[in-house]
């Protein structure tokens, strides 16, 4: 596994291990002693798999205190347009945010440490999107914001948003708690 720095501290691209041959190929996308050794000393409590129609946006998410977590996200079928906006206010990248593109087909994972929003487009139908997060999800603590407000260049295609998401704070009048 290689660990590949952003413009965002704490945020990071990993390159997991792919073994392939003639049936196709395995990917090793966590191993604890592996993330240990890469400074990623992450007690991970949940993971799921969300699966989305091309142009589904999903985000801007994230959790607040006290259940604010870290998280690996990556995408195991398909392809999405992957986004994290830092929201730690005392940090010198407040407010910018790092975008790729996660695929099958060149398996790489984004670790988004606690204090970022997060939130993808999926490119191709029934793409597949992992998460694994330090904390457990929360209702209450479940929050987010408004995806078109944080200045990102998000692809040029029919978006399809939940009212929840069409209905989050735009960045610039939420208060952050990070
Ligand atoms: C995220 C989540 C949702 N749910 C429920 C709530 C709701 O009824 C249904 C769909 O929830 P949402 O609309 O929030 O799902 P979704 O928009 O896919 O939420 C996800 O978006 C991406 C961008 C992220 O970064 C994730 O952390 C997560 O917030 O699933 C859970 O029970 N557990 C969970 O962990």
């Amino acid at each position: 596994m290689e660990l590949q720095e952003t413009n965002l501290e704490g945020c990071f691209i990993l390159h997991p291990k792919t073994f392939r041959d003639k049936r196709g190929s395995l990917t090793k996308i966590y191993h604890q002693d592996i993330f240990k050794g890469l400074g990623l000393d992450l007690s991970f409590k949940e993971e799921y798999f969300s699966v989305s129609t091309k142009g589904v946006l999903r985000g801007l998410h994230f959790q607040t205190p006290p259940m604010q977590h870290s998280k690996c996200v990556t995408c195991v079928a398909g392809s999405i347009y992957d986004v994290v906006v830092d929201l730690r206010k005392k940090s010198p990248t407040y407010a910018d945010h790092f975008s790729l593109i996660l695929d099958s087909k060149e398996p790489k994972m984004l670790l988004v440490p606690e204090g970022f929003a997060h939130g993808f487009v999926a490119l191709e139908d029934n793409s597949v999107f992992l998460n694994r997060s330090t904390t457990v999800y929360s209702p209450e603590c479940d929050a987010g914001i408004r995806w078109d407000s944080c200045g990102i260049q998000w692809p040029d295609m029919d978006l399809i948003i939940s009212d929840k998401d069409s209905l989050m704070p735009s960045f610039k009048n939420y208060d952050s708690p990070f």
